[in-house]
């Protein structure tokens, strides 16, 4: 085949997409917030709407923003590579790592609000507790963090467009970005909760669509025949790790590795973005979302090696080439092979959708890192709320033309997503014990807390070229992206770490010190330091109610047992059973691949059947407002729903809060 009709859509599709799905969804964000700002603008309605969406559309509507925050582009792009490389074993490890991340971040959230209920960043409680150096070095590492989860993204994205459309890649690099700056500057992040829900609702009916075509199409016609298919395909194959070489064995030692590296970079990515992002329904998105990777990469990536050899392949009759693989193309190519041009148009959107969602919160990490921990604690510390609105504004523009640039450099460098993805690790790893001490541990000091995660980066960083070197005898693209390095650099980077630490002994109370979010009333606003200049911690008290507390406590203890249970189930009790000398047979391959699917279908009910029924008067509300909007019947008092309670003040602080928290500091938080 040429290469011509390796790409199935025109580039006017691309550009079609990347920038009037962009645009779209910009002019969409504007109206959300027109809406907002008009009907929530009184302060008394503004803060009991966010109280009533914080009643009434709590759980389904957070579980729905996990898996839309959660789903990145990567997690279908990389995991179909990844099973295709390594077989049955691989998208499973993936989703073993995804889910027990949201369960630890619960507990470690919950923690955080008991200790820091004022908190809004990590970065914050770090210079309160450790002083200038610790959070210039925090700063760094949470900057590039983002940096390069960022640019990982982009690569992978901006690849299976341009080998959807065959829109150049730098066009796609620069522009990706450019609708979710759109996005994010125009929307604000008052309306992500819908944009969450759109990108979610949007991306998982596409996925089932997909994933079910992969399994009936015109090569295969169901389960029973994508086993044979697969055996026979297997023949040509032989894994090193695997066992017999076999591509349905669970004992994979690639696999395995490829779930460690990839757990390891994702626990310090959450850590870093999401510590303060625990709201309920947390750990119901977490489990939902173990189906997508699974899913997707167990029937995609196997689909690839039974339809490689076959004409409906585009790559037919060659194979694909390594770097093609690790740009990410296995999963648009599997794609047309199975459904064609409009397989390739929902493909398209699902790319688009997940990189904007999760690019979009990256965005506002760092426009956080900049406004606020950079620009308004050391720049301008009397900055007025539009200040600092303004500089996180311009660092969303800023930062995403700088990591559009960023990764338009790693691709001429010959870095593609696959580098990118075991790479990751050894970079973002080094921070994490520190900055989960900061929250657990009183006794991590000062200097170890400043220091160690420098030490970890260099020794991880040696360990990771040192190892690649020995390995193979050279430093190249190849070698620094070999599995077994990266796994060493990570380790390294994660432990060390912890090792560097020295004890000290820390007083929790200092935490309490974090004044509270300001609200316009405030009269006060010569002055924005948010920490309380209180000398004696004795007289510092706790702003929730001991009852509060004890049911934080209880619900802290819960979340701990609830993760040990899924760190056991998904990383013991079902992987290492089948970590023995097994092939799948026909049935147990049908309901492996079955039960992935069913639960992919489980995750459509969390994320977005289930926000509509969880969120229905708050919807019934909105529709009313807009509909006496339209009949110029505006009467925002005597549009509260009867019997609903006013919120109290504390319910009404917990919003303000909580919007803060969501938001970054894009908006006012009042
Ligand atoms: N969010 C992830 N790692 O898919």
């Amino acid at each position: 085949m040429s290469s011509e009709s390796l790409v199935p859509l025109s580039q006017g599709a691309g550009y079609g997409v990347v920038v009037g799905i962009g645009l779209v969804f910009g002019i969409g964000m504007v109206l959300v917030n027109r809406f907002l700002e008009r009907y929530l603008n009184e302060k008394s309605d503004h803060t009991e709407m966010f109280m009533v969406a914080n009643r009434s559309v709590g759980t389904g509507l957070t579980a729905s923003a996990v898996v839309s925050s959660w789903m990145w582009a990567t997690a279908i792009i990389w995991t179909t590579a990844q099973g295709y490389l390594y077989g049955i074993a691989a998208p499973f490890w993936y989703a073993a790592g995804v889910s027990i991340q949201i369960a630890l971040m619960t507990v470690l959230a919950i923690h955080a609000k008991v200790k820091v209920p004022n908190g809004h960043t990590v970065l914050e409680i770090v210079r309160l507790r450790y002083g200038t150096a610790a959070h210039i070095i925090y700063i760094f590492l949470c900057f590039a963090t983002n940096l390069l989860s960022v640019t990982a993204m982009i690569l992978g994205a901006a690849g299976v467009i341009t080998s959807l459309t065959g829109m150049h890649i730098v066009a796609s690099t620069f522009l990706l970005p450019l609708g979710v700056i759109v996005y994010t500057v125009a929307g604000g992040l008052k309306a992500t909760f819908l944009t969450d829900y759109v990108h979610t609702l949007i991306v998982m009916v596409i996925l089932a669509f997909l994933t079910i075509k992969v399994i009936n199409n015109s090569a295969i016609t169901g389960l029973s025949s994508f086993y044979d298919v697969l055996v026979e395909a297997d023949k040509t194959r032989d894994i090193p790790g695997n066992y017999k070489g076999s591509i349905l064995s669970f004992k994979s030692k690639s696999s395995i590795i490829f779930g460690l590296v990839h757990s390891f970079g994702d626990f310090a990515l959450v850590l870093w973005i999401r510590v303060f992002g625990r709201r309920p329904g947390y750990m119901l998105g977490g489990i939902a979302y173990f189906a997508v990777p699974w899913a997707v990469g167990t029937t995609t990536g196997l689909a690839a090696i039974a339809l490689e050899r076959s004409p409906i392949f585009p790559t037919y009759p060659r194979l694909m080439t390594t770097e093609e693989i690790n740009a990410g193309y296995v999963l648009p190519y599997t794609v047309m092979a199975i459904a064609g041009k409009g397989g390739a148009w929902a493909l398209l959107l699902v790319v688009f959708m997940c990189v904007t969602s999760t690019t979009s919160a990256e965005l506002i990490a760092v426009s956080s890192i900049f406004s606020f921990d950079i620009y308004r604690t050391y720049i301008n510390p009397k900055a007025q709320d539009h200040q600092v609105i303004r500089v996180s504004h311009w660092t969303v523009i800023v930062f995403g033309v700088f990591a559009s640039a960023f990764a338009t450099a790693l691709h001429y460098g010959g870095i593609d997503l696959n580098w990118m993805g075991y790479f990751l690790a050894t970079i973002i790893c080094p921070g994490m014990f520190p900055l989960a001490f900061t929250i657990l541990w009183k006794k991590q000091s000062a200097p170890a807390a400043t220091i160690a995660p420098l030490l970890g980066l260099a020794s991880g960083i040696a360990v990771w070229l040192g190892t690649a070197y020995a390995y193979s005898g050279e430093l190249s693209i190849l070698s620094t992206e070999a599995q077994l390095p990266c796994l060493w650099g990570a380790l390294t980077s994660t432990f060390s770490s912890a090792i560097y630490s020295i004890p000290d002994d820390f007083d929790w109370r200092v935490f309490l010190l974090l004044s509270e979010v300001k609200d316009e009333s405030d009269e006060d606003t010569s002055t924005n330091s948010p920490v309380k200049d209180i000398k004696d911690l004795n007289s510092v008290t706790h702003p929730y109610p001991p009852q509060e507390l004890k049911r934080m406590n209880r619900a802290a203890t819960l979340a701990a047992i609830f993760s040990a249970i899924i760190g056991l189930v998904t990383w013991v009790v079902w992987p290492l059973p089948l970590y023995r000398d097994y092939i799948f047979g026909k049935s147990f391959f049908m309901g492996w691949t079955a039960v992935s699917e069913i639960w992919l279908f489980f995750c459509i009910l969390v994320a977005v059947v289930y926000p509509v029924v969880d969120g229905r008067k708050v919807l019934a509300r909105a529709f009313t407002l807009f509909y006496q909007s339209l009949s110029g019947k505006k009467d925002l008092q005597s549009t509260s729903p009867q019997g609903e309670t006013s919120p109290s003040p504390a319910e009404v602080k917990e919003a303000a809060v909580s919007v803060q928290n969501r938001s970054g500091v894009l908006e006012k938080s009042d």
